[in-house]
């Protein structure tokens, strides 16, 4: 009988095109998803050797940690991004590669793009110079970042030189409670594990809470598995993952669906297939989490404290948890409750999708937002944006005062005009709070879509579940 295998066995092996003695392997990349930030020096390099994009047609760039969120109808205005967003559209039209510029509906962020157009699909390996690439795992495709020098070398021979992960299964049983969601799930898993936890390893998560997710939830999952330190994250294809994916613009029609779906359902981890690692959690104890400190493992329920560093045994650990709290400008012992904000961010490739601003808009509706709070809204592309306009949750957004905005990464980094102002204390539901991420000095608490818009309304943290 043949070998039992994990799902991300079976996509490795049917992509090595070569493995050497030591286990150096060269796998065969089906999606290339190119943005502005880790592209000008690969494509500068094919320029320089001469070399061609070897499959354009397996290859989409789009724009999006640069673009202003601000109306950009006439042109972008900072210098600095006008110049990296040209050199994109430049370099996907000299190398004959799809582009969408800042002003298609079809642009947003490269990780909401990919499967909102049916570009990402299971069983494929699918490869960004941008860490959170493992979002599309979500898909049941083996999905991970890469730097720039592989993007080049993707670019120009559609293969990338690896070493097989180790196999780590993440498994959340239960229902979740009201109030909690996919966001809670991998911030209590990341809390778990700590941010190097899944070093060395490929992420499976399985379990009756990750089948009851949406493939919205199940890429907030995926997407955060780098927090994790895990060189990708996957779930299972499934009827749900086949259903949102029928007649995305990109996904197969036809005969060509019917025999993608049997090859799909054959990407399942098969019975005693070994994981190195196994992790289990149960759902029904989640509760709505916020971080306190500058690492997503700084995790803490909505309803704890701020905890107190001097528990921690060892030395280097306790003083960079004094140093986070520091910067953060908490003291141990502060209810989280009674931490006030400035700035709310709903946005990001982790939580800016229309399932996300369908919940913001159930908890802010008929509200306002309160008269300390600045509180944007950027929609994770122009479809998400479209799709909530069609809804209707624009309206209710800024009757309750939210700032509406374009498609963009945003105050995700900071990388245009959104930014904190030192010192400001930010809710966001975006996935990294490390020091000056925001802005310089600007103060990251992680939250879920519910929980941020909670926030913007009280003007401090409040327990979701039982806020209305
Ligand atoms: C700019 C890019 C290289 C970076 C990444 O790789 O993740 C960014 O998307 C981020 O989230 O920090
Ligand atoms: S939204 Fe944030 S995390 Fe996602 S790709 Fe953009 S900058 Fe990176």
């Amino acid at each position: 009988m043949a070998k039992a295998r994990t799902l991300y066995d079976k996509i490795w092996d049917d992509h090595v095109v070569d493995r050497q003695d030591d286990g150096t392997c060269l796998l065969y990349i089906d999606r290339h998803l190119v943005h502005e930030v880790t592209s000008p020096q690969a494509f500068e390099g094919l320029r320089a050797a001469g070399r061609r994009v070897r499959q354009p047609q397996k290859t989409l760039a789009v724009v999006d940690h640069n673009v202003p969120t601000s109306d950009r109808s006439h042109g972008i205005e900072d210098p600095e991004a006008a110049t990296q967003v040209a050199a994109l559209a430049q370099n996907a039209q000299e190398f004959g590669v799809e582009y969408y510029n800042e002003l298609d509906t079809r642009q947003g962020i490269v990780h909401v793009v990919g499967p909102e157009q049916g570009f990402t699909l299971p069983g494929m390996t699918i490869v960004c110079g941008d860490s959170h690439t493992s979002t599309h795992g979500a898909f049941g495709s083996l999905a991970h970042g890469i730097g720039t020098s592989e993007v080049e070398h993707v670019l120009a021979t559609q293969t990338l030189i690896q070493k097989k992960a180790k196999n780590m299964r993440v498994t959340v049983d239960g229902q979740l409670p009201p109030g909690v969601t996919a966001k809670d799930i991998i911030l209590a898993i990341i809390g778990e594990i700590g941010t190097a936890g899944g070093t060395g390893h490929v992420i499976e998560y399985a379990g009756e809470a990750i089948r009851s997710l949406s493939m919205e939830g199940r890429m907030t999952i995926c997407n955060m598995s780098i927090e994790g330190g895990a060189r990708a994250g996957m779930v299972a294809p499934d009827e749900k993952t086949y259903a949102y994916l029928k007649d995305r613009p990109k996904a197969p029609k036809g005969d060509a669906w019917d025999a993608a779906v049997r090859y799909w359902d054959s990407l399942r981890t098969d019975e005693g297939a070994f994981f190195d690692t196994e992790i289990r959690l149960d759902a029904a104890n989640l509760p709505p989490i916020v971080t306190w400190g500058t690492s997503p493992e700084d995790v803490i329920s909505v309803a704890g404290v701020v905890p107190n560093p001097d528990d921690i045994q060892d030395e280097n650990k306790r003083l960079s948890k004094w140093r986070a709290l520091e910067y953060m400008g908490l003291t141990p012992g502060t209810k989280i409750t009674d931490i006030e904000l400035d700035r709310v961010f709903i946005g990001s490739c982790t939580n800016g999708r229309i399932e996300d601003l369908r919940a913001v808009a159930q908890v802010v509706q008929g509200k306002k937002v309160h008269e300390r709070v600045n509180a944007m809204i950027v929609p994770g592309s122009g479809i998400v944006k479209m799709q909530a306009e069609a809804e209707g949750l624009d309206k209710i957004f800024k009757e309750a005062g939210f700032d509406w905005r374009e498609p963009g990464c945003s105050m995700c980094l900071a990388m245009n005009a959104d930014r904190l102002a030192p010192g400001e204390r930010c809710a966001s539901t975006s996935n990294r709070n490390f020091e000056g991420r925001q802005g310089f000095k600007g103060r990251t608490h992680l939250v879920s879509p519910a929980m941020a818009a909670a926030a913007a309304i009280a003007g401090r943290f409040v327990d979701i579940r039982t806020f209305g």
